[in-house]
């Protein structure tokens, strides 16, 4: 099996992925904010560009949510961070989410077999659904305004290490993967500490978010799954009954 890691949203094109299982990696914070939303019973999420989109969704049996420069936009019942959506408002509803990288990330990814959205909550859940699809694999980490974030080049290295282990062989990699794993090997042990050096975490501090940074680190919290196929919901993966799709 081969996994590609990409760079950034810009560094790829949506017919790379075709017939291609793909993961999009925000961990600060747009995946991780996907992942506890449906973990908090939100029926699904639905991942949109633009605000007014967003905004022309908003139902009773919706829940609308997002960010433009890390901050909540007026009007909006949430922002981007994972701590809006821990509350029964959600639970039952189709969350709308527009944010500056992680669901453009999801919108270029809609050609691939499958779509996935991984963090460190997930990572070792996400690798061990990689394995029963059974296809190539194209692991893009959102980055942040066309640039590259480590926080999300390491957590493609834990669902590589995550995948290896479970295959128990070497899988092949494009030279930012094999960067990643090793990358990922290296502060494994210590990777609140290294996530708190990168640029997007020391902004989040900044502005009043150290706490989303610190549950964004945590390492298989939340082995929930959001995954779509041949639409854009995302609802969370039934790890049973996944091999060989
Ligand atoms: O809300 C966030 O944490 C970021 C803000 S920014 O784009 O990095 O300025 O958005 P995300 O889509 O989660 O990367």
């Amino acid at each position: 099996m081969r996994v590609d890691v990409i760079a950034n949203v810009d560094n790829i094109r949506s017919e790379d992925f075709i017939q291609k299982s793909a993961v999009v990696i925000d961990v600060l914070r747009a995946t991780s904010t996907m992942i506890t939303a449906l973990a908090n019973g939100a029926r699904g999420l639905l991942p949109v560009e633009t605000v007014p989109e967003a905004q022309s969704k908003r139902s009773e049996h919706t829940f609308v949510g997002g960010e433009r420069y890390y901050k909540k936009i007026p009007g909006f019942q949430a922002g981007n961070s994972p701590h809006d959506y821990m509350s029964e408002e959600i639970a039952g509803k189709l969350v709308i989410l527009t944010t500056s990288n992680g669901t453009r990330g999801i919108l270029k990814s809609q050609r691939a077999s499958r779509v996935l959205a991984a963090s460190f909550l997930n990572g070792t859940a996400c690798g061990s659904a990689l394995v029963s699809f059974d296809r190539d694999v194209i692991l893009l980490c959102a980055g942040c305004r066309n640039d590259f974030s480590l926080e999300d080049g390491l957590c493609a290295g834990m669902i590589i290490d995550a995948m290896e282990s479970i295959l128990d062989q070497p899988l092949r990699l494009n030279d930012l993967g094999m960067a990643m794993k090793l990358a990922y090997n290296q502060c494994r042990h210590n990777l609140y500490e290294t996530v708190m050096e990168c640029s997007s975490a020391k902004q989040l501090v900044k502005l009043g978010f150290a706490h989303d940074v610190e549950y964004c680190t945590g390492v298989d919290t939340v082995p929930v799954v959001p995954a779509a196929k041949h639409d854009l919901v995302l609802t969370p993966l039934n790890l049973i009954g996944t091999a060989g799709r």
